[in-house]
């Protein structure tokens, strides 16, 4: 029987514990608050935002929203990052990616405070990640490792091949699962009998942005596959970057998209963000 790994479920008892010390935190007049800009109108920061921003309501989470139009430039986006680094308020800065092609990601990442950097995304959080002494880290990889554990699957001394190398989640997640003692590939689109590797993972994570690109004779028997996937196929619905039919009988466990990751990304970003503000009540 292949265990469906329900990130919804998963998420919604993550938030679970998370409004009890929320509530907590309020107590002791502390409120998490988390900022979210948005420059320009991405299909998949769209649906991100909009869950992120309902998800922050029902915990008690100030949400704020910079939303930037298409046309932003670059100074502007530093100056909203600015003023949200100086603000006591704010816990967590998120700056939804893609950004529009006239602004430098890796600048506005940079001038995010690495204390604020809710996403991981700032070098100095990249480093310690790397260095197996993590701060903040990526959402994604962060709530997949949380999947992970809450069914009890243990990374340790497996194969894990990682399908993507992006700085949002396939690197992260490859830095995570090796300080969790599994042995470690990357695999991307260069890779050369790319399905010869996938076939010896024991624990196949694939972000790869191409719809159903893994099909069930591209996975080991027994494998768990985690599917970061958001993608549409031809008939416009939403799927991931595998097929979960004909994958599914083959593996021994595996995340549908939707309610898979995306509900765990999300429980992510509130975990950390509560982090980051409980560090108010000790100052
Ligand atoms: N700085 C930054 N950090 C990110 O983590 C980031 C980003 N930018 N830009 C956009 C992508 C996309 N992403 C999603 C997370 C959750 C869902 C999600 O909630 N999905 C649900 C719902 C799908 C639906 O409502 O249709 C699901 O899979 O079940 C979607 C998309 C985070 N990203």
């Amino acid at each position: 029987m292949t265990i469906r790994l329900d990130g919804k479920q998963t998420a919604n008892s993550m938030m679970a514990t998370l409004k009890t010390e929320i509530t907590a935190l309020k107590a002791k007049g502390v409120t998490p608050g988390l900022a979210v800009v948005l420059v320009g109108d991405d299909p998949a920061s769209a649906i991100y935002v909009r869950n992120k921003q309902r998800r922050a309501e029902e915990l008690g989470i100030n949400s704020v929203r910079r939303t930037l139009p298409k046309s932003a430039t670059q100074a502007e986006v530093l100056a909203e990052v600015a003023t949200l680094n100086q603000d006591p308020s704010i816990d967590g800065i998120l700056v939804q990616l893609p950004l529009p092609s006239q602004i430098d990601e890796n600048a506005v990442i940079e001038a995010i405070d690495p204390a604020k950097d809710v996403d991981g995304f700032h070098p100095l959080n990249v480093g310690k990640l790397w260095e197996n002494m993590p701060r903040i880290i990526a959402s994604t990889p962060f709530g997949i490792m949380a999947l992970l554990e809450h069914y009890h699957i243990d990374v340790a001394g497996k194969h894990a091949v990682v399908l993507g190398r992006s700085n949002i989640v396939g690197r992260p997640m490859a830095a995570l699962l090796l300080n969790h003692d599994a042995t470690v590939t990357i695999a991307h689109s260069k890779t050369q009998n790319l399905f010869a590797i996938t076939k010896q993972a024991d624990i196949l994570v694939v972000a790869t942005g191409q719809a159903e690109f893994i099909t069930a004779d591209a996975v080991k028997p027994g494998a768990v596959v985690i599917d970061v996937g958001m993608d549409h196929n031809a008939a416009g619905k939403l799927v991931g970057d595998v097929d979960y039919a004909s994958v599914a009988p083959v593996a021994s466990a595996i995340t549908p998209v939707p309610g898979g990751v995306g509900p765990m990304t999300i429980a992510g970003l509130m975990t950390q963000t509560v982090a980051l503000a409980k560090r108010r009540v000790h100052e």
